[in-house]
């Protein structure tokens, strides 16, 4: 392709930017206008942002992919959202986790963020008002719930209004090209046990694998020990500027972790949600079913069911339930109404928009 081929297309694509970056703007100026409208009330508004995701997918007409549309739109809502307020997104820290990318991928990147020590910091820091939604990791497909933050929703007055399903890879970081020096590998306990088969077939058997509070935390020991090697993604590596020694290592390769946002409000239906309950059951034959017959008779369909001890007595239990619909949907109201009859406890943890990203 000669210069003046490429200087024809280059001239359209400054006048299309043009054109597209004055749109934005009028756009912007949409919703700062909807910023004054709702006043002092919730500006972040999942509900809304799900159906125009859903929308830019469904009218794209490419080449830009469905995926990658949605992808641009969620950084104009992020980038529009902060002019009504700015977001602060509270998350298992340090910089650099997994968390920390969900949080982003979902609320896009003009949205603060703010790394807590602990899940337990990071549900405070709402709850308390010094952050304004948090992103817990609730599940991973290879290792199942995560029982901290189901512990911690049980009790805690914040609901959930959404959900980040993240695909996890993980690479084997260190800080120089020679893997014969790695004697230990740092990693979060579950990080370790996903990429369990691969350690076992690629590392030798005298190199320790050592378990600490997050993957940016075992990035960053690595960072500081040519010995020592860490187990991590995409972000860590880039914060402590290692050498991705094996990429991808994880042992499922559709390893995947759903997080939850949490925060002060309660959301209105999208059009496709999902509620999620904690129920528990006297401890007596048949209580069981009990719980689970008036989702099934109203037609609820039930999407994951997982059982916690309750702490509160021996052998009693607490159940996670996710259901398809909003807890404000008819069939969903008349089963909740039933359930809150029979069962010992109920509680809905929140209603909210199934992903689109
Ligand atoms: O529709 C609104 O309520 C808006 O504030 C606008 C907008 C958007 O940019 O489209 C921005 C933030 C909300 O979370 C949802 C949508």
């Amino acid at each position: 392709m000669s210069e003046e081929q490429l200087k024809v297309h280059r001239d359209a694509i400054d006048a299309i930017d043009a054109q597209v970056l004055a749109l934005l703007n009028q756009r912007a100026q949409h919703a700062r206008t909807i910023g004054e409208i709702k006043g002092s009330g919730v500006v972040y508004r999942p509900e809304r942002e799900a159906q125009v995701l859903t929308r830019i997918r469904e009218i794209n007409q490419g080449p830009l992919s469905d995926e990658a549309a949605a992808k641009l739109f969620r950084e104009v809502m992020s980038a529009c959202l902060a002019l009504e307020r700015p977001l602060t997104i509270a998350f298992l820290g340090p910089e650099g986790t997994f968390s920390q990318a969900a949080a982003i991928k979902h609320f896009g990147h003009a949205a603060s963020t703010q790394a807590c020590a602990s899940i337990d910091d990071a549900f405070r820091a709402v709850e308390s008002r010094s952050a304004d939604y948090v992103v817990a990791p609730v599940e991973n497909s290879t290792e199942g719930a995560v029982g901290r933050t189901l512990d911690l929703m049980v009790n805690s007055p914040l609901s959930i209004c959404g959900e980040v399903v993240l695909r996890i890879h993980h690479h084997l970081l260190h800080q120089g090209p020679d893997r014969s020096a790695i004697k230990r590998v740092y990693s979060h306990a579950q990080s370790l046990a996903q990429c369990h088969e691969w350690l076992n077939k690629n590392l030798p058997a005298d190199v320790e694998r050592i378990s600490v509070a997050s993957n940016a935390e075992a990035a960053r020991l690595a960072s500081l020990d040519i010995t020592s090697a860490a187990i991590a993604g995409d972000a860590a590596a880039e914060k402590f500027g290692l050498l991705k020694l094996a990429e991808n290592i994880e042992d499922e390769p559709n390893n995947t972790t759903r997080f939850l946002v949490l925060g002060h409000q309660h959301t209105t239906a999208s059009g496709k949600d999902k509620t999620s309950l904690v129920i528990s059951a006297p401890n007596r034959p048949g209580a069981l079913h009990a719980l689970i017959e008036p989702l099934a008779r109203h037609g609820v369909s039930m999407t994951k069911f997982e059982s916690r001890p309750s702490r509160t007595g021996l052998w009693e239990y607490l159940f996670f339930v996710d259901v398809e619909g909003h807890a404000s949907d008819a069939r969903l109201t008349a089963a909740l109404d039933e359930l809150r009859g029979t069962a010992a406890f109920v509680k809905v943890l929140g209603a909210y928009p199934v992903a689109v990203l």
